[in-house]
């Protein structure tokens, strides 16, 4: 494909082209241009958080060039290709507290032998059809993405999208409760919390972090086993550090800001439940660096802990193992794809329809369905009622109160309209309302419309009409009850009741 207007590159499926512009080599003045044999393409993915190509130049040599986020790139340096890491280190600190989104950008020179070797254990890899294919191609890549020479950094700007803030704002107004779970850098995440007003100034934050001192020095080691230990006791350490600060605090609000390589600790068997309630007393929580894995374990670990229901909304095919995990998931379809979207639950276009989505359509669901099944409740247990009163009127004796057709159309027929026009039409407030007021989606937090109270309540209120209409039916009216009679009055008095309530009954009667 050639670009129009600019030839500075072109692409094909097996070669590379850069020409490079003339007012980028203003000393020679020439027009230079470099081709590259493309050989293989090692995918990104959120968990290894990189992606290389290896290519050919054309003086035959063969090169490995390597994108990726900093927190792998760094580690997988030459000692002597970190001449300018320090620099570059800075940098894209710089970058990532502007809320830039930072890549590294590192090459390795390969030799025949080892690119054949390599070759051969990739093709066999990505051939295999078994469960671990990804697993082996995971181990083959690990081992030819190391001692690479650092190039430099790249920064771009990742723009939320519109009313975002706006939105995380009024769902906190709401009282739901927001965790971040991002794969972004901590300085890039922190700096997204605050733009979306996640994170507040005055707010104190705790951060978890394995980027200390003591931890960098046990990584010199080497040794797995002592960067564990002291790794996990590090995070036991700062969390329960954080505890105690939330516990002896007053009415101050914290966020808790966690980085990838100590979500891995904190999610331990032995630490999560601590990890759990220091970020049940934080106001917001943001987990930076996770992969798609530990997106999936923390939503898991909510859901599970606190009983609560979850709801997890991402755009990324790195979100599809949240998004299931999760009671409701949420995908967004957009630039990144449609994996998010064919995963979830509930598609929407854009993040700030989350608002509508649940603080009117939420609210309004919530309280048709509730009702619904309530009045659900009241309609069969009056019928049943008045059946059972009407037998112990003819002394057990087999008389039917209903016809057949009354006994076998009453809820498909005659009641159904009623249920169906609540559970679908109903709406307590406006929508104008329910965006002004969020609050208002309390009520489904605390599932106050369908308590056991509120159950019962219904129950009486279906025994009370019961004895109501047949009382109605068989006292005031003609010594002998009439089927008919039974069906007009009990319709009557159910239109009575879901018009205008219980009180109205009661005038009327
Ligand atoms: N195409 C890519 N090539 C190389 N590295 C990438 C690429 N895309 C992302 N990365 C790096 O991998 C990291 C993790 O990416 P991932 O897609 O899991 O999360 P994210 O896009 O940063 O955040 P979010 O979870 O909010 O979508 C990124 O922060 C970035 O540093
Ligand atoms: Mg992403």
């Amino acid at each position: 494909m050639v670009k129009e207007g600019i030839e500075d590159w072109r692409r094909n499926q097996q070669d590379v082209e850069v020409n490079n512009r003339k007012e980028w080599y203003p000393v020679s003045g020439e027009r230079v241009e470099w081709s590259y044999k493309l050989l293989n393409v090692l995918e990104f993915d959120s968990s290894r958080k990189r992606m290389s190509v290896i290519v050919r130049n054309e003086e035959g040599k063969l090169l490995l060039f390597c994108k990726g986020a900093d927190s792998v790139m760094f580690e997988r340096l030459a000692e002597n290709g970190r001449e300018y890491e320090k620099e570059t280190r800075e940098h894209v600190n710089e970058y990532a507290d502007t809320g830039l989104r930072t890549l590294i950008l590192a090459y390795r020179k390969l030799s025949e032998e080892e690119y054949t070797l390599f070759n051969e254990k990739f093709t066999e890899a990505k051939n295999a059809v078994s469960a671990n294919r990804q697993e082996l191609i995971d181990e083959v890549t690990e081992e030819i993405e190391k001692d690479m020479i650092l190039l430099g950094a790249t920064a771009v700007e990742d723009k939320l999208q519109q009313g975002v803030p706006e939105c995380i704002d009024k769902l906190a107004q709401a009282g739901i409760k927001i965790w971040v779970l991002t794969g972004d850098k901590m300085e890039t995440a922190i700096n997204i919390g605050y733009a979306c007003s996640l994170l507040r100034e005055g707010m104190k934050q705790i951060l978890v972090s394995l980027d200390t001192e003591e931890i960098t020095t046990v990584e010199k080691t080497g040794d797995k086993n002592v960067i564990a230990k002291a790794s996990k006791q590090s995070v036991l350490q700062q969390i329960t550090e954080g505890k105690s600060l939330v516990a002896n605090s007053g009415s101050e609000a914290f966020a808790l800001i966690i980085d990838g390589k100590s979500l891995a600790y904190a999610l331990d068997d032995g630490v999560k439940n601590l990890f759990l309630d220091l970020a049940i007393g934080c106001a917001s929580v943001i987990c930076c660096r996770s992969s798609p894995k530990q997106k999936a374990l923390v939503t898991r670990l909510v859901k599970d802990g606190i009983h609560k229901t979850t709801l997890a909304i991402g755009d990324g095919a790195n979100d599809v193992g949240m998004l299931q995990e999760a009671d409701i998931g949420i995908g967004i379809s957009g630039v990144e794809g449609m994996q998010a979207v064919m995963s979830s639950d509930i598609a929407i276009a854009q993040f700030r329809f989350l608002e509508r989505l649940l603080l009117v359509h939420g609210h309004w669901c919530y309280r048709r369905i509730s009702s619904m099944i309530c009045y659900f409740f009241y309609k069969n247990v009056t019928f049943g009622i008045t059946l059972f009163l009407y037998e112990a009127h003819s002394s057990f004796s087999g008389q039917t109160a209903y016809n057949d057709w009354f006994l076998s159309l009453y809820n498909v027929f005659f009641t159904s309209l009623p249920v169906i026009a609540m559970g679908v039409f109903d709406q307590d407030v406006s929508a104008r309302l329910c965006l002004k007021f969020p609050l208002l989606y309390q009520e489904g937090v605390q599932n106050s419309l369908f308590s056991w109270r509120r159950i019962v309540g219904w129950m009486l209120n279906g025994v009370s009409s019961a004895v109501i209409i047949y009382y109605f039916c068989a006292r005031t009216g003609a010594v002998i009850i009439d089927s008919t009679w039974l069906v007009f009055g009990f319709g009557a008095l159910l239109v009575v009741h879901w018009s205008w309530g219980r009180d109205a009954l009661i005038f009327l009667l």
